[in-house]
């Protein structure tokens, strides 16, 4: 990837209504090393599917690394300390962090490390990432395993869209002006990539929370 001059962060091969798309940043070997390092992660802190305020179970299935993990449930969605079963989450992996620190070129390193889980047939519905402190961080995203339909809105709720195939390897930032872009996973292309023993694909989030 090209550096950009004044910044010295690398120039995104894609942007996207200010979403800024890195294609393959990870490559094969890169990207089964970091699926090992998350075995750790689920083994630690196991997948767990949340619930939604209202009692519905989302399709997806998280859990997190770092101080704070994102959970939802009757009480509804925030970041917490703990695990739902009540352990501390696992730390973030040093492979996931050098991610991080490659494409932001930042100083300040991100708190809570979202991993969501779809199996076939799961989604995200739109919504915007707007739980943390300060929106003047950015979050990243890591797409590993199946591809995924990402769909990009607006600032505001509804309006015109555009979406996108993610694929393995790939990286994200919203950050700046699509900072609070409204985004979503309308499906996944199940079978498309043989990363995963099981299948399926993997997201995680980069969030600096507070
Ligand atoms: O799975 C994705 O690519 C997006 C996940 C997401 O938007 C989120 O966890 O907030
Ligand atoms: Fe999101």
């Amino acid at each position: 990837m090209s550096e950009t001059g004044q910044s010295g962060r690398p120039a995104p091969g894609l942007v996207v209504r200010g979403v800024e798309l890195y294609p393959g940043w990870l490559d094969p070997p890169a990207q089964q090393a970091m699926v090992e390092a998350l075995r750790a992660v689920v083994a630690a802190a196991p997948l767990f599917q949340p619930e939604t305020r209202f009692g519905r179970k989302m399709s997806v299935r998280m859990t997190s690394a770092g101080r704070f993990g994102w959970v939802s449930d009757r009480r509804g969605y925030r970041y917490a300390p703990m695990h739902p079963s009540g352990g501390a989450w696992p730390p973030i992996p040093a492979p996931v962090l050098a991610v991080w620190d490659a494409i932001t070129g930042l100083d300040r390193r991100p708190d809570c490390c979202l991993l969501n889980y779809y199996a076939e047939g799961a989604r995200m519905g739109m919504h915007q990432d707007r739980d943390e402190a300060d929106f003047g961080w950015p979050v990243l995203s890591i797409s590993l395993g199946d591809q995924a339909l990402f769909r990009i809105g607006n600032l505001d709720r509804g309006g015109s869209t555009e979406s996108l195939w993610l694929s393995s390897g790939d990286v994200l930032v919203m950050g700046g002006e699509a900072r609070l872009v409204h985004h979503g996973i309308d499906r996944v292309r199940a079978g498309s990539s043989t990363l995963l023993p099981g299948g399926g694909r993997i997201n995680l989030t980069l969030r600096v929370v507070d």
